[in-house]
C-alpha cells in the first residue's frame, strides 16, 4: 500500500544566516559579524502569523524534529502543515553558529580562549537580527526549556508585543547559585584536562567526559538512577551507574565540545532577566505576551519553584506542571504530559 501523500510533505530548509554587522556584547567585547545556523519547517501564511520558534537546550541543535521529535512534526503538536517552525543554534554552540572553534574575522585563526564570553541577552540578540533577516514581524510562539528557556525569556521581553506565547519549559528567570556552582563543577573537570589551553579543536576533551558525568546528576533525579541503573546482584566494584556516567560523558564528549560547553555554561550563569531593569520580579512584570511556565516536579537544577516565579511575576501567567522521576530531563521524554500542557493552553487561549 502506498502512504505517502503530496499532503504530508512538509518544506524544511536548513541554512546559515550570516549577519555583517558587529554584534556588541553586554561584556563590552563584540563579536566582528556572526553566524546562525538554523532550521524551518513549513511555511509562513500570507498574514505571517503562524511562527513557532524553537530554542534548544544546552547541548541540542537546530534540528527540533529530532530532539523533540514527541512535538515537532506532522500530525504533532507543531505540525509544520500548519506553523512555520524555526530553530536556531544557539550563538556559541558547535552545532553551525559562530563559536570558538570558529574563525576570527581579525586574526584569520580559530577564536579558541579568545572567545568572548556571552549572556543569553547577546544570544536573544543574534537570533532578533535572525528573525529580521527572515522578515518575521510577529511571533505566535517563543518556545524553549533549560537554558533555551532562559533566552526565550529574555528575548520574549525584548519582543514585547511582537511575541503572543511565551512557553518556558524547566527554566528560570535568574540562574541560581546552585546551577552556577553546578556548572563551575563542570568547569572545573573541563581544566583539570592537560590538553586544555592548548589550541586544538579537542583541547579538552576528556575533561568534558568527567563535566557530562558531574552535569548528569543534576539533569536526573536519585528516582531514575534507582529504576534504571539498579544493581541485579550483589556487588563491591563495578557497579552500572559507574558505566552509565563514563558512557555518558563519552557519548557527550564524541558530539560536543569542551570550548563550546565552556562558553554556554557561562552564558547560563550570566542568566539574569533582573539585570539593570529593577530586578526580575519587576522585569518579569513588564512581559507583554500571555505565558506558560513548566516546571518539572523532580526538577533538582531548575526547580518548580523558580518556574512557578516566572508565572506568579509576569501579568498573564500560567503554571502547569510535568510529574516525572526522570529529573531536570523530563522536558526532552515526557512527551505525552508536554502535548496534554500544550493542547490545554492552547484551547484556554483560544488558538
Ligand atoms: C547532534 C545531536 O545529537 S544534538 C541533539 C540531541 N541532543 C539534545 O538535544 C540534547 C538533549 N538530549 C539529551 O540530553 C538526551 O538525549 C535525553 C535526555 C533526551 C535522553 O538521554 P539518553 O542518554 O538517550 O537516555 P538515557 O539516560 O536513558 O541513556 C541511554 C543510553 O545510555 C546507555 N546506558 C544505559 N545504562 C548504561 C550503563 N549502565 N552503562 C553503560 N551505558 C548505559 C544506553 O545503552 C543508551 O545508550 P545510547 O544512547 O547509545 O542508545
Ligand atoms: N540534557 C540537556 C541538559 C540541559 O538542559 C542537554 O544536554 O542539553
Amino acid at each position: 500500500m502506498n502512504l505517502t501523500s503530496p499532503y504530508l510533505i512538509t518544506d524544511m530548509t536548513q541554512e546559515i544566516f550570516h549577519c555583517e554587522e558587529e554584534l556588541p556584547l553586554e561584556s563590552g567585547e563584540s563579536l566582528p559579524g556572526f553566524d546562525i545556523s538554523y532550521t524551518t519547517q513549513g511555511h509562513l501564511t500570507p498574514q505571517k502569523d503562524n511562527v513557532i520558534w524553537v530554542l534548544h537546550a544546552l547541548t541540542g541543535d537546530a534540528n527540533v524534529h529530532e530532539w523533540w521529535s514527541g512535538l515537532v512534526g506532522e500530525d504533532k503538536f507543531f505540525d509544520p502543515t500548519k506553523y512555520f517552525i524555526v530553530c536556531a543554534n544557539l550563538l556559541g554552540s558547535c552545532y553551525g553558529s559562530t563559536q570558538p572553534l570558529s574563525k576570527n574575522p581579525k586574526t584569520e585563526k580559530p577564536y579558541y580562549y579568545d572567545f568572548p564570553n556571552l549572556s543569553t541577552r547577546d544570544m536573544a540578540k543574534a537570533f532578533d537580527q535572525l528573525r529580521q533577516h527572515l522578515g518575521i514581524q510577529k511571533i505566535d510562539t517563543i518556545i524553549g526549556g533549560s537554558l533555551g528557556g532562559q533566552v526565550a525569556l529574555e528575548w520574549s521581553y525584548n519582543l514585547q508585543e511582537q511575541v503572543r506565547k511565551t512557553i518556558i519549559v524547566a527554566s528560570n528567570a535568574k540562574t541560581s547559585p546552585w546551577t552556577i556552582g553546578f556548572n563551575e563543577a563542570q568547569r572545573m573537570a573541563i581544566e583539570s584536562d592537560n590538553t586544555w589551553g592548548q589550541n586544538s579543536p579537542d583541547a579538552g576533551k576528556k575533561g568534558l567526559e568527567a563535566a557530562r558525568a558531574i552535569g548528569m546528576l543534576s539533569y536526573r533525579h536519585q528516582e531514575i538512577f534507582h529504576t534504571s541503573q539498579a544493581e541485579t546482584e550483589e556487588k563491591t566494584d563495578h557497579f552500572r551507574v559507574s558505566s552509565y556516567l563514563r558512557y555518558q560523558g563519552q557519548k557527550l564528549s564524541n558530539r560536543f565540545n569542551a570550548l563550546s560547553y565552556w562558553v554556554l555554561t557561562k552564558a547560563m550563569d550570566s542568566h539574569d532577566l533582573g539585570r539593570g531593569r529593577g530586578g526580575t520580579a519587576k522585569a518579569l512584570s513588564e512581559i507583554k505576551s500571555k505565558v506558560l511556565s513548566i516546571g518539572i516536579n523532580t526538577d533538582l537544577l531548575f526547580t518548580k519553584e523558580e518556574s512557578q516565579f516566572i508565572s506568579k511575576n509576569v501579568p498573564n501567567g500560567t503554571y502547569r506542571e510535568i510529574s516525572s522521576i526522570y529529573g531536570h530531563d523530563a522536558f526532552l521524554v515526557e512527551n505525552e504530559q508536554l502535548n496534554y500542557i500544550l493542547t490545554s493552553f492552547y484551547l484556554e487561549n483560544n488558538d
